[in-house]
This record gives C-alpha cells, structure tokens and sequence, in this order.
C-alpha cells in the first residue's frame, strides 16, 4: 500500500486540532476526519486471519473483560499501523503537554515518538500494545484503561473499520467518567468508518472551583447486536 503514507497524513495535517482539543476537553473523545477508505479498512481487517503479525490473541470472555476477541501486533508493525501511529503522534504531543502542565504533572514526551518508546522499554514496558480488535453479535468490551505501568501517554486513539449501522449494529464506543462527589457520566460514540476517534487514556483536567482537577475515564464498547465490528487500536506507549 505505498500511497498509503500520504493519505493517512494530509487529512491529519488539515485536521482542526484546536476543535479537536476543544472536543477532548469538553467531552472526552473526539473524532479526526476520515483518514482511511472503506478498502483500506478491509485491508486491515484481513490483517486479522494472519497469525504471524501478532504476538498474543486475547479471548476477552476467558479474562472476564466482556466478549469477543483482540490480536495485539507484534512490533514490527504492518506499514499502514506505523504511519498512522506516527502521523497522529505529533498532534497528539502539544495536547498531552498542555493537559500535563494544567494538572502540574510532569511532561515526560519527547519529539520523537521512537525515543518515548525508548524510555518504555527501559522502564520495563517493552511489548507491543496496538490491537485488532473483532466483535460478533452479542460482544462487548468492558469499560477499562489501557495502563500497563507507569510509562503512559494520556491519548489513544480507536480506528472504525466498518461501517456502523450497515455492517454492524450496536457496538457503540463508549466512555465512562467518574465526576467528583456525583453520578458517573457516559457518551456513546458510534465510530466512523476509517476514522480515528481520540480519547483519554486515564484521566483528563477537568475545571473546579480551584482550577483543574482529575477525571478519571474508562473505555469500553457496547454489546454489538448484530453483524461484524472491527477496530484498530493504537496506544503511545507500550505494554508491561
Ligand atoms: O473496539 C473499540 O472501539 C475499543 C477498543 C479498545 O478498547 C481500545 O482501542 O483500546
Ligand atoms: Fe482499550
């Protein structure tokens, strides 16, 4: 796929980061423009019936984190989960840098996302943790964090691989924040086909009355009712 490179970083470039941080701050997640094409999409959901690429299957109902099943990638990732990775990196710094000094946490992120993974893997956090993701009906992922230490990169970010509410019903991308002293709130998201939906890792600077403060967030998806779901997950950091 060599056009590859180049489609999936122009409409990263032209994206509206400052609506997409807006979006972030105000909800949680928030959606790019369409970076993939539908073939393209089934091109990376076919990378799932290829073993080799990946180095663990996860059968979520055996771990009890709900139903259906997830391939975490090896690291020599396929050329298309690189670039995608890596043009979504340096958008995602200046947000991630800027949430960091409003909680007064450290900034750790350096340019380079190769020498972030460096410090990973130095402190331990040294596999691979971008996924394929597969639902069935009756399949769904229970709200979570992708933490695996303390080597974390507060944004990730989720592609939809098929087209909701034609290849799949339900199945809903869901985000769960705890609010200090209140009820939790939920937003559902149906993904996009081919693009990527950016949301919390862990937490997120949320206002209070004495100026910001964390809220905590998990992930999950809803149960699918009917047809296939695929997704692709990219983390930025890597897993214990
Ligand atoms: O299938 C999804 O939409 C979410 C998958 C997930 O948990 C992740 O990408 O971290
Ligand atoms: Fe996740």
């Amino acid at each position: 796929m060599p056009s590859t490179t180049l489609e999936a970083h122009s409409p990263l470039t032209a994206a509206d980061w400052p609506a997409i941080a807006a979006e972030l701050d105000s909800i949680g997640c928030a959606p790019t423009p369409q970076l993939l094409t539908p073939e393209q999409c089934r091109d990376i959901t076919a990378l799932y019936d290829r073993p080799e690429l990946f180095r663990t299957t996860v059968d979520m109902a055996r771990h009890r984190f709900g139903s259906g099943q997830y391939r975490y990638f090896t690291h020599d990732l396929p050329e298309v989960v690189d670039t995608l990775r890596r043009a979504l990196w340096p958008h995602l710094l200046p947000i991630a840098r800027d949430w960091a000094a409003r909680l007064n946490r450290p900034a750790p992120w350096p340019d380079d996302l190769d020498e972030w993974l460096e410090q990973c893997h130095a402190a331990g956090q040294a596999r691979s943790a971008q996924i394929l993701l597969r639902y069935g009906p009756g399949d769904w992922n229970a709200v979570h964090r992708d933490v695996f230490g303390d080597m974390l990169f507060p944004l990730q970010a989720v592609i939809g691989l098929d087209a909701y509410g034609t290849d799949y019903t339900g199945g809903e991308f869901l985000l769960v924040e705890q609010r200090p002293r209140a009820q939790s709130r939920g937003t559902a998201t149906p993904l996009p086909q081919g693009h990527a939906l950016i949301f919390t890792t862990r937490d997120r600077p949320v206002r209070s009355s004495r100026g910001w403060s964390t809220g905590p967030v998990r992930h999950g998806v809803s149960t699918v009712r009917s047809g296939r779901r695929h997704a692709l997950g990219l983390v930025f950091h890597d897993a214990a």
